[in-house]
């Protein structure tokens, strides 16, 4: 077997990897490797860098000083936490937006999110969990073997975030992407993740590996185990 043969089968690998805002390391020598088809979850404190990190995955970072080896796939689609949906293209060509080979395809992601029949509607005629249901339409429609996402469901409400939660899940199994999932809502993460981990200081401080059968209830003692590590590597006490 070829040395690092394991880690060469990663999605995602990242070595000692380094971003600096004024001379202030905000990810510090940071290691993290994410599997075909794996979901990990990343929560930490405000600052503490998941969204530098992130952005550093989806190669939005380069006027950013900083070292460190990051070996991401070809296709990677990012999820934020507003759709940035171009107000004026309908949802269907916001979905196909610089592939308009794809519109068969962006038709069936588009019922694929429960939004058959919404094709021609403008942005603003949708809600936001709508809106945010086009934009997993978008990110899918273009086969990406890495799904990163940035707090997606922050803005919307507790009914429609649960929701999107079952969508989101089934999405994934559906297509396989290795997702990041940047979350403030710890039991979101346990909901959603294989893996959750923890950043502080631009390090990786904790990591709970999740084996709780789905669907995952924060009522089973198990789930709350989890929770309260993670709650204690964030630095809450309950
Ligand atoms: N463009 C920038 N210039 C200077 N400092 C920055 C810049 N972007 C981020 N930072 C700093 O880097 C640190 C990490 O920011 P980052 O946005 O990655 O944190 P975060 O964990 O995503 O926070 P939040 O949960 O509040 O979104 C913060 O202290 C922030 O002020």
């Amino acid at each position: 077997m070829a040395p690092n043969a394991g880690l060469l089968s990663a999605t995602v690998q990242v070595r000692n990897l380094v971003r600096r805002y004024d001379e202030r390391a905000v990810l510090d020598g940071l290691d993290l490797d994410i599997a075909p088809g794996e979901f990990v979850a990343l929560l930490g404190k405000s600052g503490s860098g998941k969204s530098t990190l992130l952005r550093a995955l989806a190669g939005l970072d380069h006027d950013v000083e900083g070292s460190g080896e990051l070996a991401v796939p070809a296709q990677v689609s990012v999820v934020f936490q507003d759709s940035r949906l171009l107000p004026w293209a309908r949802v269907l060509d916001n979905v196909v937006l610089g592939i308009p080979q794809a519109v068969e395809r962006g038709r069936e992601s588009l019922e694929e999110v429960g939004l058959a029949g919404r094709e021609k509607a403008w942005p603003n005629e949708l809600s936001g969990g709508e809106q945010q249901r086009v934009a997993l339409a978008r990110s899918l429609v273009r086969e990406p073997e890495l799904l990163l996402a940035d707090e997606p469901f922050g803005a919307l409400d507790a009914l429609t975030r649960l929701k999107m939660h079952v969508l989101l899940r089934k999405l994934c199994a559906a297509h396989q992407p290795a997702v990041l999932l940047v979350t403030h809502d710890v039991d979101e993460a346990i909901v959603l993740a294989d893996r959750v981990i923890v950043l502080d200081a631009g390090r990786i401080v904790a990591e709970e590996t999740i084996t709780l059968p789905a669907p995952r209830s924060a009522a089973d003692p198990g789930f709350a185990a989890v929770r309260s590590r993670l709650l204690d590597a964030l630095g809450v006490s309950v």
